[in-house]
């Protein structure tokens, strides 16, 4: 069998982690006999995409994302349109679509789990025509994502102060949403569009999301006082937001979310604006990753 031609696309910044090591570690890792390996390193956002673009338009068969959920999603979006394979090496702050697949946060454990090139075929789903592979979102997360943008350093201890910083001024909107033709109009603190049930860091805010039903969670976090807090977090570590007074979840294929203020959105992580009315679709099965050889 011939060798498959592999691109690790390398996100500096992702997780706040230091990556200069990562070719050395990957090449004494890699199986050989199967891949040619090459690498490339981000310079700014938007760089892994246009990386992956190229490579998808040559001869990569496999293009793998080193970093979270954003880098996966410039570079899945790629991969999708021309059919390759994605791989995923978790180097973020949250690691929300490789936790949910169980890709394992060690990079060497996650480098076999490459060797062994087991693909499997999951949903992806459109945010006003950007896609999205893990979640999507807008109200307050959004909200920290955007005031987070253009900082320099990611990890998980940023997040969380500014998050504590924001909340107390936070004024949560009214959405309207429409879900498969049925309309419901709520105060929400956080609404996330899940196509996997993983936040990151082991919170689920939709614990029965399944990457293949061809269908995404509607969760809708409702205003809530601030004392709840740890009641949502324990609800989100221990899988029981399904069944919380404070998130209401609705399962669907087409949404349309119409809000009065246009606040941020976020696009697996990733802030954007993209005006008061957003429509949300899934693309069932629609591209092909690489995923541990036990079940999903
Ligand atoms: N060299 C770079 N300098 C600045 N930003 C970059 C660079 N390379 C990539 N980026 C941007 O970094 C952003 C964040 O990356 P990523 O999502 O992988 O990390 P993270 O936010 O720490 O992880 P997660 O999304 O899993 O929480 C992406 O939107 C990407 O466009």
């Amino acid at each position: 069998m011939s060798k498959l031609n592999i691109l690790f696309i390398i996100n500096p910044i992702s997780g706040g982690k230091n990556k200069l090591k990562i070719p050395a570690l990957i090449d004494a890792h890699l199986d050989r006999t199967k891949f040619n390996p090459n690498f490339a390193f981000t310079e700014y956002v938007g760089h892994a995409a246009e990386i992956a673009e190229e490579a998808a338009n040559k001869n990569f068969d496999v293009i793998v994302a080193v970093g979270g959920d954003g880098t996966i999603n410039e570079v899945a979006a790629k991969v999708m349109q021309q059919n390759k394979i994605l791989g995923v090496l978790p180097f973020g702050s949250g690691n929300g679509l490789a936790r949910f697949l169980k890709i394992p946060m060690n990079t060497v454990k996650a480098i076999n789990v490459i060797n062994k090139c087991k693909v499997s075929v999951i949903d992806t789903a459109t945010f006003n025509e950007k896609c999205f592979f893990n979640m999507a979102g807008m109200g307050f997360d959004a909200h920290i994502s955007s005031v987070f943008a253009g900082n320099k350093s990611r990890g998980l201890s940023g997040y969380v102060k500014l998050g504590l910083q924001e909340m107390f001024s936070y004024k949560p909107q009214t959405y309207q949403i429409t879900v498969d033709g049925k309309e419901y109009s709520r105060k929400a603190f956080v609404i996330s569009v899940a196509n996997s049930s993983q936040y990151g860091n082991n919170a689920h805010i939709s614990p029965k999301a399944s990457v293949t039903d061809g269908l995404l969670d509607v969760c809708i976090v409702k205003e809530f006082p601030l004392y709840k807090i740890p009641v949502l977090a324990y609800q989100m570590l221990r899988l029981k937001t399904d069944n919380s007074n404070m998130v209401e979840i609705i399962k669907g294929k087409n949404i349309h979310i119409s809000r009065i203020k246009e606040d941020a959105i976020h696009i697996d992580g990733e802030p954007y604006f993209m005006g008061k009315e957003i429509a949300v679709t899934v693309n069932p099965l629609s591209l092909n990753i690489i995923t541990p050889d036990y079940e999903a």
